[in-house]
């Protein structure tokens, strides 16, 4: 996967590129370029100033940090196409009634980098195969309301 800083005038320079926190991490942690405020019930959107090149068949998956999710700061949108060079951008929303704040450098999200199926789209008159759970769902499995199948 190919990764470039390409931001906004001179602040691209501060880009701090993404990285694991362990050899183990499934995803690269994402750092913020400026400080900010994040109001209560707010959406705030943060460029990272770095650009993620996808490889065809994957997409970027911005997905939260369980210590901001801890504190109520949860992430929004979060897909990256394959064929998107701008700078990949975090959308975060305080959730919680207290002011947060982050810093510069602070890692903010982290993305993962997953398989997506590609296929074109065709117009079928009916489902092509037929399935136990046909149209159910939304609980149509709970004990009480399960379909019985002999
Ligand atoms: O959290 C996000 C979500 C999206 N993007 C960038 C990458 C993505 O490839 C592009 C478009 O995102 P999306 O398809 O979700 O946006 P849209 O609202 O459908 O707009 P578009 O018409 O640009 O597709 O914006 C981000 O940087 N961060």
């Amino acid at each position: 996967m190919q990764i470039r800083r390409h931001g906004r005038g001179y602040l691209f320079k501060c880009a701090k590129l993404p990285n694991r926190g362990t050899a183990g991490s499934a995803g690269l942690d994402l750092y913020c370029v400026e400080a900010a405020v994040l109001l209560p019930h707010i959406v705030t959107k943060f460029f990272t100033d770095i650009g993620v090149q996808c490889p065809l068949g994957h997409y970027g998956h911005v997905c939260p940090r369980s210590s901001l999710a801890l504190k109520g700061v949860i992430i929004l949108a979060g897909v990256i196409d394959s064929d998107y060079q701008g700078s990949t951008q975090v959308v975060l929303e305080n959730t919680s009634d207290e002011l947060a704040t982050v810093e510069k450098h602070d890692r903010i999200a982290q993305l993962l980098v997953k398989p997506v199926h590609m296929g074109t789209v065709i117009e079928v008159p009916r489902p092509q195969q037929i399935t136990q759970r046909g149209e159910g769902g939304f609980g149509s499995t709970d004990v009480s309301g399960a379909k019985v199948w002999v």
